[in-house]
């Protein structure tokens, strides 16, 4: 069953609205979602909907492989983004791109 619901910190919900993060890198337990299937957004921190987004793709990343032009779709420096993956996902090697457009 795909998942229909996806989480944000709370410190990335403005840049998802204003268009400026069109990706988000996930790991295994959060790779099962349908292309072109909108999903519900929330925060991770209280739930809070803040917007639904449409799926465009899942792509397999090796952590190793994340670059610049990653960092870019994540409004990020490249450090900054292995910074934040590292602190997210410790160790973790097999990670997901989800690509996504902001639908309401
Ligand atoms: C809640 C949560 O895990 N949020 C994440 C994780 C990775 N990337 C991202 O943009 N947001």
């Amino acid at each position: 069953m795909s998942l229909t619901k996806i989480t944000f910190f709370e410190r990335f919900e403005a840049d998802i609205l204003s268009g400026k993060k069109t990706i988000t890198i996930r790991d295994e337990s959060e790779k099962d979602y349908a292309l072109d299937s909108v999903v519900q957004v929330s925060t991770y921190e209280t739930n809070r909907w803040f917007c639904a987004l449409k799926i465009h793709s899942v792509i397999s990343l090796p952590y190793s492989q994340l670059s610049e032009f990653h960092a870019q779709q994540e409004n990020m420096t490249l450090l900054a983004l292995k910074t934040v993956i590292q602190e997210i996902y410790p160790n973790i090697e097999s990670l997901y791109v989800i690509s996504y457009e902001l639908v309401g």
